[in-house]
């Protein structure tokens, strides 16, 4: 058996990966630059290629109601909500009034803010009052990697049978592969564990951007 097949990411090769994923919207351009000028944060916006991933998926799934743990400035929402039919439906939850501003003036300009639902508050509050029956089709989890087990478990159960979960980050810089993972490593390898022994579903952890856990309801 090959125990080892994957290419080993190089900046030429990121460069092609790219380019692969066609250009960015203009809407999508003056996002990436908004939100660059935040410095350091900019790091948590989902790379462009992953937002068409996130694109093709709601489409392959049919997906009409999405919920979205982690908004920012709103590019992984914009990516949902361009892919969803009109009368679909995105809610997207975030503490920050400041970074969801510079998201709500992207999907306006792109014509899809009524496609969203922006719910400002804890993660953990917001999905607690989501109404239990499982009708969530899809959903990509993108917060604070401590509250990722307890966010899973709130939406599990309202996920449809057949719906997609996601959730970002699940390498975490590779950390998360280390003999003793540390902070938010530690948080995402227990997340991983979790999620491996979690009965109702069945996953795959693939190693796009940060790493990206597809899981599927049993
Ligand atoms: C990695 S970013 C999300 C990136 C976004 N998906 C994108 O594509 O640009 C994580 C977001 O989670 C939010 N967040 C962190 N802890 C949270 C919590 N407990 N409840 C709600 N939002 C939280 C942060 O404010 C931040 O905007």
């Amino acid at each position: 058996m090959n125990d080892f097949k994957a290419v080993v990411m190089t900046p030429q090769i990121y460069r092609y990966v790219r380019e692969q994923a066609g250009q960015p919207s203009a809407v999508q351009e003056k996002l990436i630059a908004r939100t660059l000028e935040l410095g350091d944060s900019a790091e948590m916006q989902i790379p462009h290629e992953q937002a068409v991933l996130l694109s093709l998926l709601v489409k392959l799934t049919g997906a009409q109601t999405v919920v979205e743990v982690g908004t920012y400035t709103g590019y992984s929402t914009l990516a949902f909500a361009q892919a969803l039919p009109p009368h679909g439906k995105v809610i997207t939850c975030d503490m920050s009034v400041e970074w969801t501003a510079i998201a709500e003036e992207a999907w306006v300009a792109a014509g899809v803010r009524d496609r969203i639902d922006l719910r400002l508050g804890a993660a953990a509050q917001t999905l607690a009052e989501l109404p239990d029956e499982p009708v969530i089709d899809l959903v990509f989890i993108d917060a604070d990697k401590v509250g990722y087990v307890h966010y899973w478990d709130l939406l599990v159960p309202r996920v449809r049978q057949g719906g997609l979960l996601l959730a970002d980050n699940t390498l975490y810089y590779g950390e998360a592969a280390s003999e003793q993972p540390e902070g938010n490593a530690a948080a995402i390898d227990a997340f991983n564990k979790f999620v491996r022994n979690d009965p109702r579903v069945e996953s795959v952890l693939v190693p796009i951007a940060d790493g990206l856990t597809f899981a599927r309801k049993l």
